[in-house]
């Protein structure tokens, strides 16, 4: 100190501040060093697009991005080397890699969709349990993957009566036409479908847990965005006083407890059966599966942790599908007669089945053309480099950067001719060509469609998501006519690279006279 006091600047700046001031400043000038030498740095030997000057918080091209984000990855696309370039995201610095490298990434080693989660949904703060779960363990992944799309057979029938519940309460018998925020309301409904082969019949009438099922997932992308805002240096500390934050641990701590009463209630039944020397009675759900695959495996495991982040990945992921299907319905009023014709064939001729829902192939070829066009978001395949990874074409991703694969060729006139019209009958039409018969499912992923991500960590709940939105449809379709008011037309929101259905659109609904009666079929 004294050292520094000999210096001419120290009396100049003591005399100019007083020594009040002096001291706010040394602070001031330590917070920006500290914040400066502790930002993300741009990614060395990837070209930079969409940049307009060097920042210390990247502040401005964060929020920059929230607006433009589409235009400027579609541009860096179009002007880079091979399209592969870097921009600031809402998340820092990130690598674009256009679809056709989809193969060569898809089971790289050396790229961890861990890392990407660590980076994106932090992981370790309080209230984000939800990601951490599927971070620390693959309990939750092998669940869905394995146990979950096992029992899909097992499963149709809870969720036809599920279906047939939730929709009547919620749209009810009324001859007259009607109104509804469907994105509203949609939400709430797939909470319900999906609690009840997750947690079983009494969560998914639990008004609590659906609650928590539903605002989770938003309050958990809120929470990520701000605090992706924050530089990192002041995220340990201010994340306790956002309020958002607050309210995630508040959510997060109620599920625990939820959870952990379910769980104690599960244990006493089996003790009580063993003491009876009976067996105990088979739950087939998705806390069953965790409980039996933690058993085997050992470790530590958390299962409310878990449930959430079963929770987050499928509700409102499933939700969207179904709300911008609707939209897409609605838009193009004839396919409400052709896919209801091919429901009514299926189900005359099969019942409810899996083969079913599998010979609903224009229902298949419409969900997977939806998303094409307006996936959840234009990227996927998130992943960051463990180690420097070199592509075929010598292109070098550094080690911890963070990757993400761009849709580009959703949008390619050679792989899908007038990519910008909605066909309905596109994905129905390919698979009629020899050999192509299960290469243009919806649950299929391909260098052509990522839409579901692409390779070991392609979305393992696909297969549950495409019934259960087929089975949704099929209930939504063939007991209600459904139109938009006089002159309205949706707008989906775009938030970087996100596209979500119009939240605020409101649908006309009637009930109509279904052609099979659904619940009879239900076996
Ligand atoms: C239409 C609905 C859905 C969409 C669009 C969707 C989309 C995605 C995408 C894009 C990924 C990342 C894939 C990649 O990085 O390669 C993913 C991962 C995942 N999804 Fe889905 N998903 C949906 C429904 C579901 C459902 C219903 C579940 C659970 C039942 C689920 C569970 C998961 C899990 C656990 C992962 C992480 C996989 C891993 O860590 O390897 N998803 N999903």
């Amino acid at each position: 100190m004294e050292k520094i006091q000999e210096l001419p600047i120290y009396g100049f700046l003591e005399q100019r501040l007083g020594p009040s001031g002096l001291i706010w400043t040394a602070v001031f000038v330590a917070l920006i060093a500290y914040l400066a030498a502790t930002q993300d740095h741009l990614i060395n030997g990837i070209e930079v697009v969409g940049l307009d000057g060097w920042s210390l918080t990247w502040i401005k091209p964060k929020i920059k991005f929230l607006t433009h984000g589409k235009e400027i990855v579609w541009n860096g696309f179009a002007q880079c080397k091979e399209g592969i370039f870097q921009c600031i995201t809402t998340q820092g610095p990130e690598i674009f890699i256009p679809m056709r490298y989809a193969n060569e990434l898809k089971s790289m080693k050396d790229l961890s969709l861990a890392g990407f989660t660590e980076r994106e949904f932090f992981p370790r703060y309080p209230g984000f349990e939800g990601t951490a779960a599927s971070v620390d363990s693959t309990i939750v992944q092998d669940v869905v993957r394995i146990k979950l799309t096992q029992s899909l057979n097992l499963v149709t029938k809870d969720l036809c009566e599920e279906t047939d519940l939730a929709v009547t309460e919620t749209f009810g018998e009324s001859r007259d036409w009607k109104t509804t925020v469907f994105a509203q309301t949609c939400p709430i409904m797939v909470a319900r479908l999906s609690t009840r082969v997750f947690l079983g019949p009494e969560f998914a009438r639990n008004e609590k847990w659906l609650k928590i099922a539903t605002d989770y997932t938003v309050s958990l992308i809120v929470c990520s965005r701000l605090m992706k805002l924050i530089p990192a240096p002041l995220r340990p500390i201010l994340h306790w006083v956002l309020p958002p934050n607050y309210y995630l641990r508040k959510q997060a701590s109620t599920a625990r407890k939820m959870i952990d009463a379910e769980r104690i209630k599960r244990k006493a039944e089996r003790e009580k059966a063993a003491a009876a020397g009976k067996k105990p009675g088979k739950i087939i759900d998705s806390l069953a599966w965790m409980e039996e695959l933690h058993a085997t495996r050992g470790g530590k495991f958390d299962f409310a942790g878990g449930q959430l982040g079963m929770t987050f990945a499928a509700i409102h992921t499933t939700s969207d599908m179904l709300v911008k299907c609707l939209y897409n319905m609605c838009e193009r009023p004839e396919y409400f007669g052709l896919l209801r014709e091919e429901m009514v064939a299926c189900l005359k001729k099969y019942g409810w089945k899996k083969t079913t829902l599998f010979e609903m192939k224009l229902l298949d070829s419409f969900m997977k053309e939806t998303q094409r066009l307006t996936p959840a978001s234009f990227t996927a395949m998130n992943r960051v480099a463990t180690a420097d990874v070199t592509l075929s074409d010598g292109t070098v991703l550094p080690k911890n950067s963070p990757i993400k694969v761009m849709m580009d060729r959703h949008f390619s006139p050679t792989i899908y001719p007038s990519p910008d019209v909605f066909d309905g009958h596109r994905f129905f039409n390919l698979r009629l060509q020899p050999g192509q018969e299960n290469a243009w499912q919806f649950v299929t992923t391909s260098e052509e469609h990522i839409g579901f991500g692409h390779g070991q960590h392609a979305c393992p709940g696909r297969f549950f998501a495409s019934n259960e939105i087929k089975i949704a449809l099929i209930y939504l379709l063939l007991k209600y006519e459904w139109r938009f008011p006089e002159g309205r037309r949706p707008k989906n929101l775009e938030l970087g690279l996100e596209l979500v259905g119009d939240q605020s659109m409101p649908l006309e609904y009637k009930r109509r006279n279904e052609e099979v009666d659904l619940f009879s079929l239900i076996e």
